[in-house]
């Protein structure tokens, strides 16, 4: 079951979505009905629903109560795999940055195959393939509490004064990113929750303010201890202020460790490595991407003009100003500590031969 202990980006039961339309929050908290794969592209595209995980699994969901209102138009085990491919690449081309979406595509396209080998009866291999797709809900929520537990127990033992700690993060990658619980906010609520955390400080992230409109909004909601900071304040609060750890999310970490991830995060990263303070990425293995080898093979949106020179339709900026409006940037694996994963805390130059030897013993 989701975890109704904190916010739900996603509601879903079987032939029915809905998500929490993340561009009225924080003034109005309305869910929207998610019919087709459609549906969600737009969703995504327009970023109603963001954040990497959270994407994925409303793509494949949406997918789902497609496929399961669509039995009738179904006429063989090859048009629903045909058609499931089809709109797997089609989700997948909604937002270029984060690899969720895409790995999620190609795990379930890797699943069609094989499955016809054991079941022929069309309708029961429509409920299979619907049993898949529905996994990948709980799997991020199991994801991200491993993510909180490993990112917690690191960070204590790396500050083994009895003190509570003081942490930095960017963006939102709680909650309202993912499933529930979150990844670098899951790491925080576990921080929180083994009462390890005495604040976290946290940008309020232009121009799409997931920090202002999001984070607050799931801080506030939880009570966890926190302040709020413009991301032009973050150096200032390094240099005066005892920071334990910076730990942020990520939308694709490449081979070697680098890691793109909100725009803003980069210098964030430059800023930690001046003032020696530790820095995290925190992310489940689905927002890894081993095909890519470095940081410079990971495309970065650009996001449209208004998303930055308007605030709720109002102008902030002088008509006609030109702008560049990149949503995310890439920090280089020397910069990153370590990465903290559901399946452990890894160095960057360490995490490709982990991961590739938990993958031979998960297919053995
Ligand atoms: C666990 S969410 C990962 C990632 O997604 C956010 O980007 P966006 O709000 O544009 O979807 C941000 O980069 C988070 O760190």
């Amino acid at each position: 079951m989701q975890d109704n202990q904190t916010l739900q980006s996603i509601r879903y039961q079987r032939g029915l979505l809905s998500i929490l339309d993340q561009l009225q929050l924080p003034d109005e908290s309305v869910y929207i009905p998610i019919h087709s794969v459609d549906d969600a592209w737009k969703a995504i595209h327009t970023m109603s629903i963001r954040g990497a995980p959270a994407i994925a699994v409303c793509g494949v969901l949406s997918l789902a109560v497609e496929l399961h209102h669509s039995r009738s138009k179904l006429e063989s085990i090859a048009a629903v795999q045909h058609f499931v491919t089809d709109q797997l690449n089609y989700l997948s081309t909604a937002r270029p940055t984060a690899v969720n979406m895409a790995e999620a595509a190609a795990t379930i396209i890797d699943y069609l195959i094989p499955l016809s080998d054991k079941q022929v009866d069309l309708s029961l291999y429509i409920d299979d393939l619907l049993d898949f797709m529905e996994k990948f809900l709980e799997h991020d929520l199991a994801d991200n509490r491993s993510i909180g537990r490993y990112g917690a127990e690191t960070i204590r033992n790396n500050n083994p004064s009895p003190q509570q700690l003081t942490v930095l993060t960017h963006c939102n990658t709680g909650s309202l990113a993912t499933v529930g619980f979150g990844t670098a906010l899951g790491v925080v609520r576990q921080l929180a929750a083994n009462n390890d955390l005495k604040l976290v400080y946290f940008t309020e992230t232009r121009p799409y303010n997931q920090g202002s409109r999001l984070t607050a909004y799931e801080l506030v909601h939880d009570r966890i201890p926190h302040s709020m900071i413009c991301d032009s304040m973050a150096g200032l609060l390094m240099r005066t202020q005892p920071i334990h750890a910076v730990v942020v999310g990520a939308d694709c970490v490449t081979a070697n460790g680098d890691t793109a991830n909100k725009i803003g995060t980069y210098q964030l990263a430059i800023l930690a490595k001046y003032h020696h303070i530790p820095f995290y990425i925190a992310a489940p293995t689905t927002s890894i991407d081993l095909t890519k080898k470095t940081g410079a093979e990971i495309v970065i949106e650009q996001r449209p003009s208004r998303e930055m020179t308007t605030i709720k339709g109002i102008n902030i900026a002088a008509e006609g100003v030109q702008v560049w409006n990149p949503a995310f940037d890439v920090t280089p694996a020397a910069l990153i500590t370590s990465i903290i994963t559901e399946h452990g805390v890894f160095k960057p130059d360490e995490l490709e031969e982990k991961l590739l030897s938990l993958q031979k013993k998960v297919s053995t």
